[in-house]
């Protein structure tokens, strides 16, 4: 499947119309210093209360006010840059971050001064709702017009679609899923809970997530999730012969309490699980891409205290990463998107029930408390 676009038109051809792919991210800390900084960044006007920003400063400083999602993001960069250059993909990556440094600004700045006109962005966020799509198509508007401000023509932007159910996506966390059932006891693995996490969002952001006519409550945030849940345990049913029992849960709650989030909390749910009986679990972050605070605090540090506390069994399996057939999957959204473009109709990849997700958010598509120019959608300026 990975080669069956590059056979053909000249590599040159199968990018066009983009000049550049621009990898956007959420940012990290890279020391102490960055730390309050960079709450300060990511909470602009989102009225966190005090407390929460503290504790999760708290977090960072455990890891020496580093977060890894930097380091994250430099890995696929180079995995990216190595799977282009292998398959004869002559296109430029870039990388900017919403919340640090190398700023989403500076980047489509840069991209401006290189001659870049039209660009394809991916977010390294897997599924829709507002924090994991629109926001990020939010910032994209708002360096857009910073630039035109400055008297610069910045280029088109266009987001890749949500690759939560590519197989380029599930294939390494069902691998992650594999190993970690290998890592239980004996007599523990046999009747393990397969428990995924995603991101806790506050339930009106979920309802309204995706396109609103098209899924139930919890809107296509939810049901993405459950989706490739669902083909990841299937997946592990054909390695393995047995069907695990399994259930998506949430973590990294923010916000006043009185606002309703996405329940139940993944450390409530171990309780829960030991409760019934259960002799272990794998936590499988399936809303995540990389290795970043949400999996080292939330789940390697909090989830796993309170599973041990419990005494249950639990271990908690890799996320994509750097993983070379993600990188293999982006090129293929690459030249697929780039195809679409160019008025063709090429094969868009997809597992589970849902199917591939649209290119374009339709206007509406996950609204934001307070409307905001959202650039790369249906109801973007610049379409
Ligand atoms: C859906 C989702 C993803 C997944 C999609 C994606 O990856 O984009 C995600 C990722 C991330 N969230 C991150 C960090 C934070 N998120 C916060 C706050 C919030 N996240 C939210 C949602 C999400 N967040 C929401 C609804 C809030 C409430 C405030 C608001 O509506 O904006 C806060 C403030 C403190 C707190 O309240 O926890 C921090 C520090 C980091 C970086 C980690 C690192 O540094 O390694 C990453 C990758
Ligand atoms: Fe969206």
């Amino acid at each position: 499947m990975s080669d069956a676009h590059s056979t053909g038109s000249s590599p040159d051809a199968t990018h066009a119309p983009y000049d550049a792919l621009l990898l956007l991210s959420f940012g990290g800390p890279e020391g102490p210093d960055d730390v309050v900084p960079f709450l300060e960044n990511v909470t602009k006007g989102r009225g966190i209360p005090r407390e929460r920003l503290e504790e999760v400063g708290q977090h960072y400083f455990l890891f020496g006010g580093v977060s890894p999602i930097n380091a994250q993001n430099r890995a696929l960069l180079d995995a990216l840059r190595k799977d282009f250059a292998g398959h004869g993909l002559d296109l430029p990556v870039y990388w900017g971050n919403r919340n640090w440094a190398p700023y989403l600004t500076d980047t489509l700045r840069e991209m401006t001064r290189d001659g870049c006109r039209r660009v394809l962005v991916l977010a390294t966020s897997a599924y829709a709702s507002y924090s994991g799509c629109r926001q990020y198509r939010e910032n994209l508007a708002e360096s857009l017009a910073a630039l035109k401000a400055e008297g610069l023509r910045p280029p088109r932007v266009d987001k890749l679609r949500h690759y939560f159910n590519h197989p380029g996506f599930v294939g390494p966390v069902t691998d992650g899923v594999l190993a970690s059932l290998a890592e239980l006891p004996d007599g523990v693995r046999e009747r393990a809970h397969l428990v995924f996490t995603t991101h806790s969002i506050p339930t009106a952001a979920a309802d309204t997530s995706g396109p609103v006519e098209a899924h139930g409550d919890g809107g296509a945030y939810v049901a993405e999730h459950l989706d490739v849940a669902r083909v990841i345990v299937e997946a592990v049913r054909e390695r393995t012969g047995t069907a695990y029992p399994w259930e998506l849960v949430y973590q990294s709650r923010s916000g006043p309490p009185q606002v309703p989030w996405l329940e139940p909390d993944i450390c409530d749910h171990l309780e829960d699980l030991h409760g019934q009986g259960a002799p272990g679990a794998v936590m499988v972050p399936i809303g995540f891409v990389s290795d970043h605070m949400e999996v080292l605090y939330d789940l390697d540090t909090e989830a796993t205290a309170k599973a041990s506390e419990l005494g249950l069994p639990v271990a908690r399996s890799a996320t994509v990463g750097s993983d070379p057939r993600f990188a293999a999957a982006v090129r293929e959204l690459v030249l697929e998107r780039a195809a679409t473009e160019r008025g063709q109709q090429p094969a868009r990849c997809a597992l589970g029930a849902l199917g591939p997700s649209h290119d374009l958010c339709p206007v509406g598509c996950c609204p934001a408390r307070t409307p905001e120019p959202a650039a790369a959608g249906a109801d973007a300026p610049n379409l």
